[in-house]
């Protein structure tokens, strides 16, 4: 089995790409098919994004020819967050009851991960994140009022949000991952901003509650040279390095965020003033 890959692209090549290009590069459209999982695999930083659906069976996280190895997590960490109905997830025999916006994280080394859905009229949706680890973290279950919830930004702005941290400095350790997701308040459509970039790590971006009709415009590219892209509902964007990562929506909606690099600072990231936007 071999998953899709996705190339490393910089700032120079990115701002000669039309609409066609971009979305090929950056968008994944292909997440929480049911019954089954897909992957994408970036060389930034080597992140994998992903999801799965089980339905009636449990599925059990496969291994790829793309990573040369025995099993998914022998060199690798996995964040996991579930945005569908209620879940399980069994760590090498621990299982987790995984409820809507409940986060697992399961450390380098782990032999086995099986998801499972409480009820195939509303299952569980899983979105998966994976990058290169060198250690050992344990496994843990990372409940939503856990999460640090932080709200930001003002309803004046339409950019009121309450984000809220599941592996990070403070939260669930990992290697190199820092994994949280985003709320937009009613008649808030703006997330991340004021935007930022933080060209020490690299962001996977997975929205979700886009209702059916309405879209998101995603932002990327040096913040004196952006462009979008247009993301529907269980669409997902790879967020170079350099890349300014922000989104206004015809409605308000959720989004997941995920991150790897060289730190697990949350909170380091280089402000760009709306004002210096091009
Ligand atoms: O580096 C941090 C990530 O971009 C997000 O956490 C930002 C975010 O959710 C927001 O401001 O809305
Ligand atoms: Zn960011």
């Amino acid at each position: 089995m071999i998953m899709n890959q996705r190339y490393a692209q910089g700032p120079k090549e990115v701002a000669s790409l039309g609409t066609s290009e971009l979305r090929a590069n950056f968008l994944l459209e292909d997440l929480m098919q049911a019954g089954q999982f897909n992957f994408t695999y970036s060389h930034y930083d080597r992140a994998i994004t992903g999801s799965v659906v089980p339905v009636n069976e449990e599925l059990e996280l496969p291994v790829y020819e793309n990573l040369r190895a025995d099993y998914f997590l022998e060199r690798r960490e996995l964040g996991i967050i579930n945005v569908g109905g209620d879940g399980k997830v069994s760590v090498d025999g621990t299982t987790y009851e995984v409820n809507r916006l409940d986060a697992v994280y399961v450390g380098k080394g782990s032999k086995s991960v099986v998801f499972s859905s409480v009820s195939a009229e509303n299952p569980a949706k899983f979105f998966l994140y994976s990058v290169p680890a060198h250690k050992e973290y344990p496994h843990q279950l990372v409940k939503k009022e856990n999460a640090f919830p932080t709200t930001v930004g003002s309803k004046d702005t339409a950019n009121e949000r309450t984000i809220y941290k599941y592996i990070h400095m403070e939260g669930a350790r990992s290697c190199q991952m820092v994994m949280g997701l985003t709320i937009l308040s009613t008649g808030s459509v703006w997330n991340t901003m004021p935007s930022h970039v933080h060209d020490r790590r690299m962001e996977s971006y997975f929205y979700f509650d886009v209702p059916e009709d309405q879209v998101v415009f995603h932002f990327m590219g040096q913040p004196q040279e952006t462009r979008h892209l247009v993301v529907q509902n269980h669409q997902a964007i790879i967020s170079p390095p350099w890349s300014i990562h922000s989104g206004g929506g015809t409605s308000n909606y959720g989004f997941i965020w995920a991150m790897a690099g060289e730190n697990l600072v949350y909170s380091d990231m280089d402000a760009v003033a709306i004002k210096d936007l091009r």
